[in-house]
């Protein structure tokens, strides 16, 4: 499989750096890109082709991944106008519809929507994707394949919900870094030097993160199973409660969904 990036940026490069990982040849990969920088960096870390526009050789791979900011990506796509053909087209970008992707394609409508997020980079991601029903079992396969080099893939019923998803797992490791700003934040305050104060944030993060995905119960019951009654973590949670912790990191998830929605309106009109 021939895969051809539109954009060479954060997303690209992890994607890129994962289909290394697993196999892919620098030959089989090229990129877009208009900065010469990310150009030359893609080149010497991963050996694949990259030139500044979309020429008959970048064209000619089975999967195209548009990879550019949404506000970029109307502009970038005018120059493929009538130069596809059955190449899969894999959007990674927020809030773009189909229906707009489509058109700014001149009416291409093998397009598959995938919202990964950043863990991306070390293997760990999770992406949810959703096809244009027109595209048939292999064009989906090609998707999950790109997708699933950096971590794990769920497919969404309806296009709608990869505004969910990317509320939910696109934006939500920024909800988990702000989390573990704050712990370390804590530990300093308490008098633990950078390092330390970073380590026992990141490792808390981390080992709960993994014994939540380990365990068969859900969150709740092991969040109970760290609270003694009358104990240190109880007061804690009351103050989280007080807070209105929970409730705001749903209006956030709310929030990231609604820019999502609203990205998709405001540009998609174009
Ligand atoms: N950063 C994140 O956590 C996530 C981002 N996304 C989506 O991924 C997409 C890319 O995001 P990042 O990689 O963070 O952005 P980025 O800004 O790092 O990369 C975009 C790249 O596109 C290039 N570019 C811009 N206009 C171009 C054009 N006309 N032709 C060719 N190249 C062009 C830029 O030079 C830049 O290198 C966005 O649509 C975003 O919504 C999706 C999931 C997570
Ligand atoms: O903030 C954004 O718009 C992108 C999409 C998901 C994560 N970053």
């Amino acid at each position: 499989m021939k895969i051809s990036f539109l954009g060479g940026g954060n997303m690209a490069a992890a994607l890129i750096g994962g289909l290394a990982d697993k196999g892919f040849a620098g030959a089989d990969l090229q990129v877009v890109d208009l900065q010469a920088d990310n150009r030359a960096r893609l080149t010497e870390r991963f050996g694949v082709r990259a030139v500044e526009g979309a020429d008959e050789q970048w064209l000619a791979a089975d999967v195209l991944v548009l990879a550019v900011k949404p506000q970029q990506m109307k502009a970038a796509l005018a120059p493929m106008v009538g130069r596809l053909g059955t190449q899969l087209v894999v959007s990674i970008a927020a809030g773009l519809g189909l229906d707009a992707l489509s058109r700014w394609l001149g009416g291409h409508r093998r397009l598959v929507r995938a919202m990964p997020n950043t863990p991306a980079l070390i293997g760990a991601g999770i992406t949810g994707l959703y096809a244009d029903p027109t595209v048939d079992a292999a064009g989906r396969a090609a998707a999950e394949q790109v997708l699933s080099a950096v971590g794990g893939t769920v497919w969404v019923d309806s296009e709608a919900q990869i505004d969910a998803v990317t509320a939910i797992s696109g934006s939500g490791p920024a909800y988990v870094f702000h989390f573990i700003e704050a712990l370390q934040t804590a530990g300093r305050e308490f008098g633990f030097d950078e390092a330390t104060a970073r380590r026992l944030a990141v490792e808390t993060a981390l080992g709960a993160a993994r014994l939540a995905a380990a365990a068969d119960e859900p969150a709740s019951v092991l969040r109970e199973r760290v609270t003694s009654k009358g104990g240190t973590t109880e007061a804690a949670l009351r103050t989280l409660a007080s807070a209105g912790w929970h409730d705001a990191l749903v209006a956030a998830a709310r929030a990231a969904a609604a820019r999502g929605r609203e990205l998709g309106a405001e540009l998609g009109k174009d």
